[in-house]
């Protein structure tokens, strides 16, 4: 296996326990769950949600949420559209390494370009990348504005906001689709078992 670098002279060294033996180890199979949506839509708290409802049924998840990168990993990332694409891509390869392990990733990130995610996609090959739009208006995210951000950036005290005056793309592909029904939001148990239910069909859920 080979991939573009920039370093040269170097080559990619196999480990004799494979992915398959961990999976079987774990008794699931290895994948990416990338939640997008605006801010406020509710990524973390179906995350949060997901993961416990996968924990309770002994099942291995871990989550990767933007906001909390951004205190390491990705750090030295702002908001500019070259910064959300490398922050995207990178999450995108420490996804890869989890499934790879075996784990169920759960990657929460607005990633709001749909060019960076389908570039995921394909870096995660298609069965194993399940993309969860949280297709809340933005009406909604801005009433519950729990951090306060959207106030700013309707103030012009942030700039380059998403949803305000940074673009959202929504997917066009995704697997699962999370959505009010009769102007309501689904609760976080109904949203997290809305995703474990397509888990379970796909046989995520189960080594075989
Ligand atoms: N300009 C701008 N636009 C959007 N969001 C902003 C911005 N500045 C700070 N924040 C806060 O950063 C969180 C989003 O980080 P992400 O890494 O998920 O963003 S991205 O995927 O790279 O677009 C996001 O967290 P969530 O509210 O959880 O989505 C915000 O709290
Ligand atoms: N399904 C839901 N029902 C009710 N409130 C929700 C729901 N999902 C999220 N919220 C609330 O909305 C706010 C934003 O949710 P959060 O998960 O932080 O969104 P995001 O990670 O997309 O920014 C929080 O105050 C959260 O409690």
């Amino acid at each position: 296996m080979s991939t573009l670098s920039n370093s040269r002279n170097i080559f990619w060294q196999e480990c004799p326990v494979g992915k398959h033996e961990r999976q079987k180890l774990l008794n699931q199979k290895g994948c990416v769950v990338w939640i997008t949506g605006l801010s406020g839509s509710g990524k973390s708290t179906l995350a949060c949600s997901l993961s416990r409802e996968l924990y309770s049924r002994g099942k291995l998840s871990y989550v990767l949420d933007g906001d909390n990168l951004r205190h390491g990993l990705n750090r030295d990332l702002g908001f500019k559209p070259e910064d959300r694409t490398e922050n995207i891509r990178r999450v995108g390869e420490v996804g890869k390494l989890f499934a790879e392990a075996g784990l169920i990733c759960i990657a929460s990130l607005i990633s709001p370009y749909r060019k960076d995610r389908d570039a995921c996609r394909t870096m995660l090959s298609d069965p194993n990348f399940i993309e969860v739009f949280m297709n809340m208006p933005l009406e909604l995210c801005e009433e519950r504005d729990a951090k306060g951000l959207y106030k700013l950036a309707r103030a012009g005290k942030i700039k380059g906001f998403t949803g305000i005056d940074d673009p959202y793309e929504p997917p066009v592909n995704c697997e699962i689709e999370i959505q009010q029904t009769g102007g309501f939001c689904p609760t976080p148990g109904a949203m997290a078992g809305q995703v474990v239910s397509y888990l379970e069909n796909k046989g995520f859920l189960q080594y075989q």
